[in-house]
């Protein structure tokens, strides 16, 4: 029998592009039908063919989507869209030709609705959840600080006089790790802020979780051992299948893979990147979302500039740059003219596995993380909001393949911070570190015996797939 998942993500790029290359090993690697349920707006970012404009992923949207999710504007349609479209097997009256809908895998944000959905209409549900295991363990962890009365913080004054140094030591894999360090949604005044507002959903989320047939999660048991160990005993089905970009580039050929991003041209950038010594440039990224006040970009500009090491800086095009900072910008451009390339989007996962690629300059959105180890390249963790600070907290406490960056950039301070890694033994160092966890992150997507790709394939055949 043929089988057929639907498949919902959280309609934001760092959330769409891991639940598109899920489905490309569904479709490719197991043969199952897929519908992908998108929102307008992301189809269009996804499918138009010219280079990320200020209307792609606008925070705005996300906020939204949130607030559509948290009004519950979404089950009803979902209900509608799969009861007469998804569940009509064979109906001659659909429009798609499809078989019955057995799965439905959608993304942990958008579980408070789709388990519902599902468990109504009678079809299994399967979440991804696109952040680390470490993120997901702290989520369910935020209800004790709350319970014991550490969160939310007492006034404004919290955030600066050292109270953020204290250590949570309940949670065995996170080694003690210090409030600072944990989801940027603890950081809140009162029941009525946004960042509390937020904590009650990520909480909410992982607890719902447990519902689920089966969590699977774009990490590899190696990586994140202690966390996942820990997860497991709450979450007995969850299942490590990442790096999902390697996933799909070991087992779907090149011809099959869909640009899960605005399309691009990559030609000039990547020629430059071909130009350039082994290791010797720096990948400037900070995601889809994160945007940059004018004074930090400025700061950032000449941070790179002065450290005189090569780079290539994603600026993209909803980054505001005010008329008053015209001219310094400009000033910043010609100073590094040869030296820096300023694209507004690019093919990170292509960028990061080129040779010359010797640092990674990032937010630690998970994606962006996983991604950079899977290509081993090192990195200077700039954490802005929600997991990305914990990420960042892996990265160099634990793992060791970071150097982080704190809050407040002034220009010596990112010029230091980058020679650091791309020129002291400290930054080849962490570099020998990241190779490793390359090797590692290949071994776990192979086909015999790696650990993702055997995750996967359990899932699929116990859950998954309709069994007659
Ligand atoms: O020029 C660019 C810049 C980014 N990317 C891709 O865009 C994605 C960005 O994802 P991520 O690094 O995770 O950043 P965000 O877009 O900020 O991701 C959101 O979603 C993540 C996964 O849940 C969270 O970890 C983050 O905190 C949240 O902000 C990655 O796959 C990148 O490869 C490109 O392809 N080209």
């Amino acid at each position: 029998m043929e089988n057929h998942v639907v498949c919902v993500p959280f309609p934001a790029q760092g959330h769409i592009r891991p639940m598109l290359k899920l489905t490309q090993l569904l479709h490719f690697k197991f043969e199952f039908s897929i519908t992908f349920i998108n929102t307008h707006h992301i189809h269009q970012t996804l499918f138009k063919n010219h280079h990320r404009s200020p209307e792609d992923d606008d925070p705005k949207d996300i906020l939204s989507a949130i607030n559509s999710i948290v009004t519950n504007k979404l089950e009803l349609p979902l209900k509608e869209l799969l009861v007469t479209k998804l569940l009509d097997n064979y109906n001659s009256n659909s429009d798609c030709l499809q078989p019955r809908v057995s799965c439905m895998i959608s993304d942990v944000g958008m579980s408070s609705f789709t388990l519902r959905v599902a468990e109504e209409l009678g079809i299994r549900a399967v979440l991804l959840e696109t952040a680390s295991a470490c993120s997901l363990l702290a989520y369910f962890h935020c209800r004790q600080l709350l319970d014991k009365g550490i969160i939310p913080l007492q006034d404004q004054s919290c955030l600066t006089n050292g109270y953020l140094e204290k250590s949570i030591d309940w949670i065995s894999s996170l080694k003690r790790i210090s409030l600072k360090d944990m989801p940027s949604f603890i950081r809140t005044l009162n029941p009525n802020d946004m960042n509390h507002m937020m904590l009650n959903i990520v909480m909410s989320n992982a607890h719902r979780a447990l519902k689920s047939e089966a969590i699977l999660i774009n990490t590899f048991d190696a990586l994140e051992q202690h966390a996942l160990e820990d997860l497991s005993t709450i979450f007995p089905n969850i299942h490590p299948i990442g790096p999902l970009n390697l996933m799909v580039d070991h087992h779907i050929s090149k011809k099959d893979t869909i640009n899960s991003g605005p399309l691009m041209n990559s030609n000039e950038y990547m020629k430059w990147l071909d130009s350039q010594e082994p290791k010797s440039v720096l990948y400037v990224s900070f995601g889809s979302l994160v945007g940059v006040d004018q004074e930090t970009f400025i700061e950032l500009a000449w941070g790179l500039a002065n450290s005189l090491t090569k780079f290539l800086w994603i600026v993209r095009s909803d980054q505001v740059i005010e008329k008053s900072c015209t001219i310094e910008f400009n000033r910043f451009k010609e100073e590094i003219n040869g030296r820096g390339v300023l694209v507004t989007w690019c093919d990170q996962e292509q960028v990061l596995a080129h040779p010359s690629i010797g640092g990674f300059f990032t937010h630690c959105g998970w994606n962006s993380t996983i991604e950079s180890i899977s290509y081993g390249v090192p990195m200077i963790c700039w954490p802005s909001a929600a997991d990305q600070l914990i990420n960042s907290w892996y990265c160099c406490n634990c793992l060791g393949i970071g150097m982080k960056m704190s809050e407040h950039v002034k220009r010596d301070y990112v010029e230091r911070v980058v020679k650091e890694l791309m020129e002291t033994k400290n930054g080849k160092e962490m570099g020998t570190k990241a190779a490793k966890w390359r090797n590692i992150a290949i071994e776990a997507t192979m086909s015999s015996h790696g650990s993702s790709y055997d995750n996967l394939k359990k899932v699929v055949n116990n859950v998954i797939k309709v069994h007659q």
